[in-house]
């Protein structure tokens, strides 16, 4: 397949012209205030021109004024004039709620305006068709470390989306992050690696953590000994540009600690059991897709 490109391993600098835009998250949980956290820390716009609304409003809007100085919505028609007036639209509900909720905002939003989802799973294609028009779509896949400018974002883009909306799509997720343009079959991919991945990562810091204090550690000196090791392999192949297995070899001596280690692991199957476990995220985003496609456009 493909276009295949990546920028950025580190946040862009601020943009000039993102700091005219006005944009609603429509969902306000945890993906919807990772990247808003992102964007306001990097300053990417005036927190004010970031509105954001969930179905239930309350302390959650609040505490989200409270911490990062967006607007929020509460009643319909606040909620329909910040989607009305913001030139880019975040999908950021779960997708089971995503066809009810795209429905609803059909005759609220207008060519011109640029449609960002984060949904797992759902097609460029169910989103336009629950919108009732081909808007410009673009089609991410961001992670959570977007929340400190650590996010690794796969985009794609459709048809409809200007060569300056490609832009702003870019730049939105390069202010909390690294971003890969992909082709849209390729989402899923991305979903199985960096969407799901910062999850496997924690699972694995977890059991370092646990195996830290089976051993006699103090679990707060586990803890520091498993971040500061997961940063520093993490920098080391960033740093270095080395193939993970050349440097897995460096620490690992002949007949040495390291070798039981990975023996052990590789005799229980741990490695082809986390390559399955991440296919398996690809597979489900896939499946969400499919069964969205089908209750919308009955294919
Ligand atoms: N959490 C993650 O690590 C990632 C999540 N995603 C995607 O981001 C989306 C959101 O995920 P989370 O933030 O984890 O979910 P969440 O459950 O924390 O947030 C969902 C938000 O959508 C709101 N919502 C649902 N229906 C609504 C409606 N009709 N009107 C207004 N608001 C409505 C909820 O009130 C809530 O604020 C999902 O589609 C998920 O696939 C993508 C990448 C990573
Ligand atoms: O678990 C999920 O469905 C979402 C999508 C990728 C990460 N979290």
């Amino acid at each position: 397949m493909t276009t295949q490109s990546a920028a950025g391993a580190s946040p862009a600098a601020p943009d000039t012209q993102l700091q005219q835009l006005r944009f609603c998250f429509y969902g306000a949980g945890s993906m919807a205030e990772a990247v808003a956290r992102g964007m306001t820390g990097r300053k990417l716009c005036p927190p004010e021109q970031i509105g954001m609304f969930n179905r239930s409003g309350g302390q959650r809007l609040a505490d989200l004024r409270a911490l990062y100085g967006v607007t929020t919505a509460e009643t319909p028609e606040d909620k329909d004039r910040l989607l009305a007036e913001a030139d880019v639209v975040i999908l950021s509900m779960k997708p089971k709620d995503a066809e009810e909720a795209l429905r609803s905002v059909a005759a609220t939003l207008r060519p011109g305006q640029l449609i960002v989802s984060m949904i797992a799973g759902l097609s460029i294609r169910t989103i336009q068709a629950l919108l009732g028009q081909p808007l410009a779509v673009v089609r991410t896949m961001p992670n959570t470390s977007s929340s400190i400018g650590l996010g690794a974002t796969g985009l794609s883009f459709s048809g409809e989306v200007s060569d300056e909306q490609r832009r702003i799509g870019e730049q939105l997720f390069r202010s909390v992050g690294m971003t890969v343009t992909v082709e849209e079959p390729l989402l899923e991919a991305v979903t199985g690696v960096s969407g799901s991945g910062p999850a496997y990562l924690y699972y694995i810091m977890e059991s370092m953590i646990q195996a830290g204090v089976e051993l006699g550690l103090d679990s707060g000196l586990a803890r520091e000994l498993t971040v500061q090791t997961m940063l520093g392999a993490a920098e080391m192949m960033r740093i270095t540009g080395e193939q993970p297995a050349e440097l897995r070899r460096q620490v690992t001596s002949p007949g040495g600690t390291t070798q039981a280690a990975i023996a052990l692991m590789e005799e229980h199957g741990v490695g082809l059991h986390f390559r399955q476990g991440m296919k398996k995220s690809s597979q489900r985003a896939s499946e969400i897709g499919r069964d969205l496609e089908r209750s919308v456009l009955g294919d």
